[in-house]
């Protein structure tokens, strides 16, 4: 018995939990599309050691209050803002259960843009669509470990996803050569990658409002993050703008030093950011050989037809911080 193992660690909760809201103001209606993850930390050890399920908070409720919570938006619209929401449902979960310590609540969110149509292109009132595999993500950890009165969050956010491609002002050269290495060095290639990017704020303390199981009850806004600029969702866009600028604009020498620039940037341009991490898989453009047709399309400044390869990828992962 002495080497059984012991929990050392343990969370649970609902994945992908889709949930779509339509807002209606009159005939104009604004849509969200959300899939969330809600994760639940706390005195739950029973329930894996013990077989105990009565510290258990089932995850079909952790799904329906997701659902009670984007409703609450009706009265709080500023919560369909998604790093708020994420705090929202994370915060209410910690605040409504004495047993649970934590939460992590990641979203992803779909883009859904409005059809435009007519001789004027007037934007549809309630017609949309979906805009591209880009999705927003926020990922948000409440810890009410010191008390529930003594919230912390931490909230990152980011794009996963964005799919990028140059077809010059790349190059690949002077890398370690040795009996493996059949790859020649190029001066000019395609570029394509799908840009999975993640920033982070440093972590803040909220105070729940009370008896927030009400849904017609106003959520304050998250006021004290944001007077103190910890969190900033404007920041959203701009590592989106610095993101595809940075791609399009570096003569890059690889995908590291051009994902270095990418997240410098990012720091310097805001100042809430703590950290950058970036996940950029090198989507490989192979040059066919048209040699046997009396055609170059070998020479890298010259080539113009190309094999997408779908695998293998490269994948270069770096997170960029402030000193
Ligand atoms: O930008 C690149 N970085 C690498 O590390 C690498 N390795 C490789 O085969 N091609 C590339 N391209």
């Amino acid at each position: 018995m002495s080497d059984l193992g012991y929990l050392s660690s343990a969370c649970y909760g609902k994945d992908a939990v889709r949930v779509f809201r339509a807002v209606r103001e009159g005939s104009t209606h604004t849509v969200f599309e959300y899939n969330v993850k809600v994760l639940l930390e706390g005195d739950i050890e029973v329930s894996y050691t013990d077989a105990d399920n009565r510290v258990t908070v089932v995850t079909d409720r952790i799904k329906n209050i997701t659902y009670a919570r984007i409703y609450s938006s009706k009265v709080s619209p500023h919560i369909l803002v998604p790093e708020r929401f994420a705090e929202h449902l994370g915060t209410h979960i910690v605040s409504k259960y004495t047993h649970i310590n934590k939460t992590f609540v990641d979203i992803e969110q779909l883009r859904w843009s409005r059809i435009v149509v007519g001789k004027d292109r007037k934007p549809h009132p309630h017609s949309f669509f979906r805009d591209g595999d880009e999705k927003r993500t926020v990922k948000v950890k409440i810890d009410g470990t010191a008390g529930k009165d003594k919230i912390q969050a931490r909230i990152s956010a980011g794009v996963n996803d964005l799919l990028v491609l140059k077809s010059s002002g790349s190059s690949f050269t002077s890398f370690i050569r040795d009996e493996y290495t059949r790859l020649k060095g190029v001066d000019d290639r395609i570029f394509s990658t799908s840009v999975d990017q993640n920033y982070t704020f440093a972590p803040f303390s909220i105070s729940p409002p009370k008896d927030e199981n009400k849904l017609d009850i106003v959520i304050p806004a998250l006021d004290q993050a944001e007077a103190g600029s910890v969190w900033d969702a404007t920041v959203l866009d701009r590592a989106r703008t610095i993101t595809l600028e940075v791609f399009a604009e570096d003569e890059s020498a690889s995908v590291q030093a051009t994902l270095y620039k990418m997240g410098q940037r990012i720091i310097a341009e805001n100042a809430g950011v703590q950290t950058v991490s970036y996940a950029l898989p090198n989507k490989h453009y192979i040059p066919v050989d048209m040699s046997y047709m009396g055609v170059d399309n070998l020479t890298p400044a010259k080539a113009e037809v190309f094999q997408p390869v779908a695998a293998p990828s490269g994948l270069t992962s770096a997170t960029v911080s402030r000193k």
